[in-house]
């Protein structure tokens, strides 16, 4: 069986879900619990990554950074309770 691939919107579903739930054993869970603080140095700690692995890796190391960097994002965002629509109508 194939798993359907994920994109942004369904990981920020999951994300919503697991704090929600407070599902035990979630990381996210507990970033969350860690507080606007903590999840906001690694949203900077991810964007670093990011630029480093563009300027001095391969092009998959970039999007594994990238990948890791939207996923904190999300957090932020929950911790905030920002919803997708919140960002989405300043793009
Ligand atoms: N997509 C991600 C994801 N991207 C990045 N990360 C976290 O961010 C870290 C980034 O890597 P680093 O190299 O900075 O690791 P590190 O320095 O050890 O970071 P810390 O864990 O110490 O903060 C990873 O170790 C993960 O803990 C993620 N954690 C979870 N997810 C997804 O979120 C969903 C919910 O996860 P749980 O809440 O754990 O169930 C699942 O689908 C996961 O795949």
């Amino acid at each position: 069986m194939t798993s359907t691939p994920k994109t942004f919107e369904t990981l920020f579903a999951e994300l919503k879900a697991k704090a929600a739930a407070r599902e035990p054993g979630s990381s996210t869970v507990a970033r969350l619990d860690a507080g606007v603080h903590e999840i906001g140095k690694k949203v900077v700690e991810e964007a670093a990554e990011v630029w480093m692995a563009a300027e001095h890796q391969s092009r998959d190391e970039a999007a594994t950074e990238i990948s890791q960097l939207l996923y904190h994002l999300q957090v932020m965002m929950i911790a905030l309770d920002l919803s997708l629509e919140d960002v989405y109508e300043h793009l």
